[in-house]
């Protein structure tokens, strides 16, 4: 066996959009440092699984060839699955070779494996109705709604910063590589999986079928997490702590709240749709799932201290 599994936790962790940027030019510079904070945990002797969002790159490439494939009879048009997996692949790509070249810098004996990824969703979940993921750039009100006309897409405001394009998110069921990635973590690997919450797929008599539209990637981690029997979900974000009041003048910071407490907050409408509300909604179905595990919600610059019990969010069962 050429490398061993750490001696410390086993922490699934999902990285939010500001650990990789808007292009793959900025996201290759981000993802030096993201790498450096995960290099952190795994010098401790954590043993790390690592997904991250695609919402803003799977957008960019279903754009790009939509924009071609209309303007040349050269490009073909590439369905939204296909998308899915090129985003994986070259985030997987950036952020596998990022934490590799630290690791080797750094003389630590593990090694990275990236596996391109699919879940398992029911053809029946009502979000094929209603739409809510976020996807591609931000834009302004008018130039969204001429583009949702044109392109026959669904735009819709995302939380108080801008239009964007939005696909239907499904509930994860089941993650089809998980085997792989549970006997990668055992081997010792720094795996990188379940990217944009991996590529939706219908499980058919004749097999799996792609569909179109983006998993949460918080929700697809929080299964990971729990078929893993993780010691952690660490959800990071640009946050340090999850606020009541947030944006507020009485705003306060949270450290620890148990599923019911994170409930009550829900009920009072203190997390944002589309932003914190996913979050802590992937943090109670980890804790429910697997009640010995805790969740964490951080930022990238606080994820070693979050996971030492020195700061960020805390959801326990
Ligand atoms: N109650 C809250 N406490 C803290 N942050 C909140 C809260 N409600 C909304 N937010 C916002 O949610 C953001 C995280 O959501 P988002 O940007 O969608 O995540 P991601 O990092 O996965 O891209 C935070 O950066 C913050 O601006
Ligand atoms: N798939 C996903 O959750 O992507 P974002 O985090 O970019 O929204």
């Amino acid at each position: 066996m050429p490398y061993q599994k750490g001696p410390g936790k086993t922490v699934v962790i999902a990285l939010g959009g500001n650990a990789l940027g808007n292009t793959p030019q900025e996201q290759l510079e981000l993802v030096q440092n993201t790498a450096k904070h995960i290099v952190d945990m795994i010098e401790e002797g954590t043993n790390v699984v690592v997904s991250h969002g695609n919402g803003p790159q799977v957008g960019m490439i279903n754009n790009a060839f939509a924009y071609a494939a209309a303007n040349d009879d050269k490009t073909p048009d590439m369905p939204f699955p296909e998308a899915g997996a090129m985003s994986q692949g070259y985030i997987g790509y950036q952020l596998s070779q990022a934490i590799l070249n630290d690791v080797k810098a750094r003389e630590i004996p593990r090694s990275t494996a990236c596996i391109v990824t699919q879940t398992v969703v029911d053809a029946d979940d009502p979000a094929f109705q209603n739409p809510t993921k976020p996807v591609g750039a931000f834009m302004d009100e008018e130039t969204a709604k001429a583009k949702a006309e044109a392109m026959n897409i669904t735009v819709k405001e995302d939380a108080g910063r801008g239009w964007r394009q939005v696909v239907a998110s499904p509930i994860p069921r089941r993650i089809v590589e998980f085997d792989a990635v549970r006997d990668l973590v055992e081997d010792g690997y720094v795996v990188v999986s379940t990217g944009g919450g991996g590529v939706p797929v219908f499980e058919t008599k004749g097999g799996y079928v792609g569909t179109p539209a983006v998993i949460d990637k918080d929700r697809s981690s929080a299964l990971m997490a729990s078929e893993l029997n993780a010691d952690m979900l660490v959800i990071l974000t640009a946050v340090e702590k999850v606020c009541v009041n947030f944006n507020t003048p009485e705003q306060e910071q949270i450290s620890e709240m148990t599923v019911s407490q994170a409930r009550e907050y829900i009920a009072q409408g203190q997390f944002a749709p589309g932003s914190m509300l996913p979050k802590v909604e992937a943090c109670i179905d980890y804790v429910e799932k697997y009640p010995e595990g805790k969740a964490l919600i951080t930022s990238l610059e606080c994820a070693a201290a979050g996971l030492r019990g020195e700061t960020g969010t805390v959801i326990v069962a």
